[in-house]
């Protein structure tokens, strides 16, 4: 082995005794149950849902109490118990006002909490549960979790808590103990895209998830199209501005990201003042707290940012004819005057006529109030600080897919043609299919966001155009967005957008094995997770597809989907013994009970530990390293140090 690597881990493990010790800590945790990890799709801005899947880890922190208190609590208490964990604030202010907090409620609280907090901590290190617990209770609470003794334990129980309520910290030590258990709950995190766009708040989503310890996003095309226009591409920040109108949703714009939006009420107003838009009223899935708008108004808005997101589009694909997406080139063969577009072969009339910014010589140039109106709002876009932090993440912790304990998790698809091969895209003038064209198109994101101003950021940021809604985008997977069709054309056959072969496909057992090869996967052990397309459970389709081989988690977090689907969205469970998958019912503030239906989906052939995981095989790697630096220091090639290794050993 390289020496100079050793002398580099010789500077951390000095000696033979702290190598040693160390080899023995990674493989007595190699030898731990594995953690729960969590699966999400498909949030969609339903922050109030989302949270309370979160807070009560799907409802597997209601089966911890049931199992740990069902034979001494009722079951009245053990749901207040619940709720109290999910929202501590706002139960012990309720509570209180009730006249319910009193010292023998908070005696047996911190009992019962403590007995979950045992329960939920189980499988993990000491050291892994300090590191969670905040630095003011790391004593009392190690103290609590780790008597054996039952004798000692009850008195040591006593006195602690007794101690507790005659200092006055109970109700923060209630509050914090919540918290520790919402945190030990999720062990990690995979997010397998569409955080953004139709509910109120992904900004709300987003700093939620950037408090998690260990999280991973998948991005979707949702996702895609807000990290394009937070890289300055001004189709992508129009389609952004044109959908959060079209929801009304005006909190995560200007409450959120601090976007302003003054500019597009102004132009809107002026240019279509005597236009009702009446085709552009806004659905209004949750009212604005922050920024109630007049609708008349949004409607001018909604489809004064269409016309422009719409010529923008069709000189994107002018620019780029490798894209083969001139059929979608619509504003390219729109009559403005007499209003009416020619769609392949076909003249269809439009439902409405009035396009005051749209000339028939040149109709995809944006006029010079659009022009500058599209200065101020990419400017805003490129100012928002909090934008900014949340695209960061995004990158930071997200890619185009992601291959975990044996798992392949993507948000769309593997574009396929008609024979189930692998579609390539023309990406920097190559051809990338399968694996590589979501690698490429993984550096392509990067640089879109990431360099500094030159023709590559720009050309990567269109390609995040394409990957919101071009036909062989793995994130999009259709043959078109239709949104154009949809706003003006009548006949109903032109809204259709057909799927990539890729979803008939991978119902079959053995192209999903043949994917999983592909990303270097056991076909025989993993899955594929995908998200993107809602399940419609009540028409009785299954999210388990190709025997098992496939789970589509799009549940319907978002309400707009609901109807579709007969229910409000999925998680998948994988903890040591099995995967599972738990329903949501639509989720209504201020009622506690939420606790989704599970269901086994697979069962281990044995519990499967720590050893069995991607971590597992890196502590592996270390142990081998560390084996290799024994050697060394037997042999004299290394000299030892005196001294412990620095900071303690906790490495997970
Ligand atoms: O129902 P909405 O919000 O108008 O969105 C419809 C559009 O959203 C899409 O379904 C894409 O969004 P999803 O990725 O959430 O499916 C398009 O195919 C379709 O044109
Ligand atoms: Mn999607």
């Amino acid at each position: 082995m390289d020496k100079k690597y050793l002398q580099l881990l010789a500077k951390e493990f000095p000696n033979i005794d702290s190598a040693a010790s160390e080899i023995v800590n990674l493989s007595a945790i190699r030898s731990l149950p594995k953690g729960t990890e969590y699966f999400f799709s498909d949030m969609h801005g339903e922050y109030e849902a989302f949270l309370h899947m979160l807070k009560s880890a799907s409802g597997m922190i209601k089966i911890k109490i049931d199992l740990t208190l069902g034979k001494t609590v009722s079951s009245a208490e053990r749901e207040a118990l619940a709720a109290l964990i999910y929202y501590p604030d706002k139960e012990q202010k309720r509570l209180k006002k009730a006249g319910i907090l009193d010292d023998e409620w908070r005696r047996l609280t911190i009992y019962r909490l403590i007995l979950v907090l045992e329960a939920v901590s189980a499988k993990y290190t000491r050291s892994r549960v300090r590191k969670r617990i905040p630095q003011d209770m790391v004593y009392i609470l190690d103290e609590l979790l780790n008597v054996t003794d039952d004798v000692i334990k009850e008195y040591y129980y006593d006195e602690i808590i007794t101690t507790i309520l005659d200092t006055g910290i109970a109700d923060h030590f209630i509050n914090e103990l919540c918290k520790v258990i919402q945190s030990l709950a999720i062990d990690s995190l995979h997010i397998i895209g569409d955080i953004f766009d139709r509910g109120p708040r992904a900004d709300i989503i987003l700093n939620e998830l950037m408090k998690m310890h260990d999280v991973d996003i998948q991005w979707g095309n949702h996702d895609i199209s807000w990290m394009g226009a937070a890289s300055g591409n001004r189709a992508l920040i129009a389609n952004v501005i044109r959908i959060s109108m079209r929801y009304n949703n005006f909190d995560i714009l200007e409450d959120g990201y601090g976007l302003n939006l003054r500019a597009l009420a102004v132009f809107a107003g002026e240019v279509y003042k005597d236009d009702d838009c009446a085709l552009f009223m806004p659905q209004t899935l949750d009212d604005n707290i922050y920024d109630p708008v007049d609708t008349k108004l949004v409607a001018k808005m909604h489809k004064a940012i269409t016309i422009i997101q719409l010529k923008l589009e069709s000189q994107l694909i002018k620019r780029h004819p490798e894209w083969e997406m001139d059929g979608r080139d619509v504003f390219g063969n729109i009559d403005p005057v007499n209003g009416s577009v020619e769609l392949n072969g076909v003249r269809y009339e439009l439902l409405d006529k009035n396009f005051p910014t749209v000339s028939r010589e040149d109709p995809l140039a944006l006029t010079d109030e659009e022009n500058e109106l599209m200065t101020v709002l990419t400017n805003s876009f490129m100012h928002s600080e909090k934008l900014a932090e949340h695209m960061r993440f995004l990158y930071s912790n997200g890619s185009m897919y992601k291959t975990i304990n044996g798992n392949l998790l993507f948000h769309g698809c593997i574009p396929m043609d008609e024979n189930g091969k692998p579609l390539s895209l023309t990406i920097e003038g190559e051809q990338y299919s399968g694996k590589a064209m979501l690698d490429k198109l993984d550096e392509v994101a990067n640089k879109a966001y990431f360099l500094h101003p030159c023709d590559e950021k720009e050309n990567s940021a269109d390609m995040l155009w394409y990957l919101w809604c071009g036909p062989n985008s793995p994130l999009y997977g259709k043959d078109k967005m239709a949104f154009f069709e949809r706003y003006f054309i009548e006949d109903k056959s032109t809204h259709t957008e057909n799927y990539n072969a890729y979803y008939h496909f991978s119902e079959q057992a053995d192209v999903c094995r043949f994917i999983l090869r592909m990303f270097g996967l056991d076909p025989d052990r993993g899955h594929i997770i995908n998200g993107h397309v809602p399940v419609r459970i009540k028409n009785g389709e299954s999210p388990v597809k190709a025997g098992g081989k496939l789970f589509v988690i799009d549940g319907g977090i978002s309400k707009a989907y609901q109807k579709a689907t007969g229910i409000a969205g999925y998680t998948l469970i994988y903890d040591s013994h099995s995967l599972n998958l738990a329903q949501h019912q639509p989720f209504i503030a201020g009622e506690s009970e939420h606790t989704p239906t599970l269901s086994m989906v697979e069962r281990l052939e044995r519990r499967a530990n720590i050893s069995d995981t991607d971590k597992g095989a890196e502590l592996l790697g270390k142990i081998d390293d560390l084996r290799e630096l024994l050697k060394a220091y037997r042999s004299g090639t290394i000299k030892q140090k005196q001294g412990r290794r620095p900071n303690g050993n906790c490495i997970i």
